[in-house]
């Protein structure tokens, strides 16, 4: 479906399933009201403040209160189910549900059908001659042996380092040694604190860079679109590439690919009993972080000033925080933005009025800046860079130089495209009734 035309009409007819489905949806909840009573909607309301409510009590309070927090949370929406189960509508509330997911999803085919979708559009490459690859047998649980990439690059021309996981190796300079030595581009297989830090020299040498999705999350290589299931195929850039210039994060002059994280979850990443035992160490000490007043920091973003936050999470690129479908994925690597989402809620009320109405709460804060400025009471701050636990002097100023990165992306790449924006129903609408622009 190549054609202007046909392209047009395609996103219309998609625009009208989805207002359909919509429709639909609302006529089944209607529905519901009418056999059942208006009691439903509040029940459902108080359901979802009973969740929020239990899980602020489940994290924050210790004791008696995280019991009943823990009784709340799953009380809450299984009595609004056993409510609906009652008064027979549990197959409405399901039906809706189903719906609304089938009504976004024609929504962003429509919205994809105008080529309105955010896309980072790669620019021809010439194969590299002298790739040297740096890889850690030990991320991913063991990825680079598992999937027999150093065999696969090697094949491919590339020249292949292992770091050394005993001894530790200092990847910068391996890094810059291979430039040194005639590199003409640079990879990583593994974490993407690594990731960060060769990419930083390629950056700085206008060389051109090679992720492989050989870590445990492998969240840079997700929203590169790359393949996070199979690394072999991150290799194919080698042979059939192409090259998307991306945005680099600086944090105090370290880079990052994806985040920066203040305050709680920055300081329990700092433990060393968390790797092994994520949610217990989470639990102990979320209730004590929360609470205090050392731990919190401020934000400057751009104009804007957020006073007394209990986290803040910086990304190189905005999240996609309103989109049900591309929830935590940044849509394009390539916007010279930094995003951040600032929290702060002290008690359960204020949870409950984050949880029904999410953005506009005023604990939650989201938002975009080119530069933003933490600051502290304490001498040294817990920061998470790209996941790694760091302690950082503050005023810590994060930045983000636009397009600094030279990423080759095998020109097949099977990761989907997140959506650029929440979709818009009111142009939905235009579309659907050929009056969009
Ligand atoms: N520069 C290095 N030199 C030697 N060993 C390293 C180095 N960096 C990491 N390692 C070792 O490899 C292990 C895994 O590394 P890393 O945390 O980067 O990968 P990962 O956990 O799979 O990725 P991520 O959690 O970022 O997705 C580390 O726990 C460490 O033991």
């Amino acid at each position: 479906m190549s054609r202007p035309g046909e392209r047009r009409r395609a996103a219309r007819i998609l625009a009208c399933c989805a207002l359909l489905t919509l429709a639909a949806s609302v006529a089944v909840v209607l529905l519901a009201v009418v056999e059942a009573g208006p009691l439903i909607v509040l029940s459902g309301l108080v359901g979802i403040v009973g969740l929020a409510v239990g899980l602020w009590w489940l994290v924050a309070c210790r004791g008696a209160l995280r019991v009943c927090g823990a009784v709340l949370a799953v009380g809450a929406p299984a009595g609004v189910l056993v409510h609906y189960i009652g008064v027979g509508v549990w197959i409405h509330a399901l039906v809706a549900l189903g719906l609304d997911g089938v009504a976004v999803l024609f929504g962003w085919g429509a919205v994809r059908a105008t080529g309105k979708a955010y896309v980072m559009r790669g620019r021809a490459a010439p194969p590299p001659r002298r790739p040297v690859l740096i890889m850690n047998p030990k991320s991913g649980g063991a990825k680079v042996g598992r999937f027999g990439l150093v065999e696969r690059a090697e094949q491919l021309g590339a020249q292949v380092h292992l770091l050394d996981t005993r001894a530790g190796t200092d990847v910068e300079a391996l890094a810059r040694t291979a430039v040194a030595d005639g590199a003409d581009l640079l990879g990583v297989a593994g974490g993407d604190g690594t990731q960060a830090l060769v990419a930083a020299v390629a950056a700085e040498h206008d060389l051109p860079f090679l992720v492989i999705s050989a870590g445990t999350r492998n969240h840079f290589a997700m929203d590169l679109g790359l393949d996070r299931a199979d690394p072999v195929r991150c290799l194919d850039a080698l042979t059939d590439g192409e090259e998307l210039r991306v945005d680099l994060g600086s944090v105090n002059g370290r880079p990052f690919v994806n985040t920066v994280s203040f305050g709680v979850y920055a300081d329990i990443v700092q433990r060393p009993e968390y790797r092994a035992a994520k949610t217990e160490t989470a639990l102990g000490l979320l209730p004590e972080l929360l609470e205090e007043a050392s731990g919190r920091v401020d934000a400057t973003a751009g104009q804007k000033r957020l006073v007394g936050q209990q986290a803040v999470l910086v990304s190189n690129n905005p999240y996609a925080t309103q989109d049900p479908l591309a929830g935590g994925r940044r849509p394009g690597l390539d916007r010279g933005k930094l995003g951040v989402i600032g929290l702060r809620v002290e008690n359960a009320a204020q949870a409950a009025d984050l949880a029904v109405r999410g953005e506009r709460a005023p604990g939650l804060t989201v938002q975009t800046a080119r530069r933003v400025e933490i600051t502290a009471g304490a001498d040294t701050l817990p920061v998470a860079v790209d996941g790694e636990a760091l302690a950082l002097s503050p005023p810590v100023v994060c930045t983000v130089r636009r397009h600094a990165l030279r990423v080759l992306v095998p020109r097949v790449r099977p990761g989907s495209v997140a959506p650029s924006s929440p979709l818009n129903w009111r142009w939905i609408t235009a579309l659907a009734l050929g009056r969009a622009r």
